[in-house]
């Protein structure tokens, strides 16, 4: 069943943006259930007043359209992510800007690739609480807890903002392949390198958000939470700067684990309903307020 995101469901042909639901999560290492998180957001989106005034635009007006969710295969991780490779193509191919729901963060890896054969090259912007930099965790390269090696192993720059967890192993990836590091403490103790972060991406960027980078207290309903995290208004802050100073060629909101807290699907999905505002204005298909 195909649930609209928002109050206002657009056909495909005149959506500029499509919201592509990708329930897969079997490969969490921690607290399961983020394969309810697609569909939790689409619930939630739609009590959201459609008016963010905030941004003083109706982000639903640059034509939203939920995709049906892609398909996963139990038994193999190898086919649910070619699955969603092929999913994310034929929309990127249409033309549509991308915002993927997941789902455990290890769609990441296929959405990329989907992303760079579809629309070139990009820089990666990883917010989160999780390095994602394992070569492989609990036995397989295809962990939420990879994802960022794998893209790393296949050339993509990479900015890491919010971790605040990493192994030694991790954290001497990063300094010999130049990896851009913002983690939560400096965050906190300094504020947000705004500037900083901006140097460090390309102009294109792909942004990709596992919503355990927000503090537990803001978002408790994820796989791995941990403590420090990021407020909600440093995670709208971070995305304010970067939609105003960069092309955002598509993003991908991950780790939402549904478990009874409803103000955490709201979080969630007033920041999605946020991002897509700022693209539209970005991209010139909203006026500012
Ligand atoms: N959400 C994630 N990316 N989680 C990654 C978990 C893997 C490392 N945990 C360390 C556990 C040591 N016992
Ligand atoms: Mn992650
Ligand atoms: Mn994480």
């Amino acid at each position: 069943m195909r649930l609209p995101f928002g109050e206002r469901d657009v056909p495909y042909r005149e959506a500029r943006v499509v919201v592509l639901p990708v329930p897969y999560d079997l490969s969490l290492s921690f607290l399961p259930g983020a394969r309810r998180g697609p569909e939790a957001i689409l619930l939630a989106s739609r009590e959201l007043e459609p008016f963010l005034l905030e941004l003083g635009v109706a982000p639903e007006e640059v034509g939203i359209h939920a995709a049906e969710a892609v398909p996963f295969v139990a038994g193999s991780a190898e086919e649910s992510h070619a699955l969603i490779r092929e999913a994310a193509l034929a929309h990127l191919r249409a033309g549509k800007f991308l915002v993927s729901l997941g789902g455990d963060h290890s769609i990441a890896h296929p959405l990329v690739l989907a992303h760079r054969e579809a629309l070139g090259e990009f820089s990666l912007l990883h917010i989160d609480a999780h390095a994602d930099l394992y070569p492989e965790w609990q036995g397989s390269a295809y962990s939420h807890a990879s994802p960022f090696y794998r893209l790393l192993q296949e050339g993509f720059p990479l900015v890491q903002v919010g971790l605040r967890a990493m192994d030694r192993d991790a954290l001497a990836l990063v300094r010999e392949r130049g990896v851009a590091l913002f983690p939560a403490h400096r965050i906190h103790r300094q504020g947000l390198p705004l500037g900083e972060i901006l140097g460090a991406l390309g102009e294109r960027v792909y942004l990709s958000f596992d919503f355990d980078a927000l503090d537990p207290a803001v978002m408790p309903s994820v796989g791995t939470p941990l403590p420090g995290g990021l407020s909600y208004r440093q995670a709208v802050d971070l995305l304010e700067a970067v939609f105003r100073e960069k092309e955002v060629v598509g993003m991908e909101f991950v780790e939402l684990s549904p478990n009874g807290q409803f103000h955490a699907e709201m979080t969630a999905a007033q920041l999605v309903y946020h991002a897509i505002g700022l693209k539209g204005l970005q991209a010139g298909w909203l006026g500012p307020g």
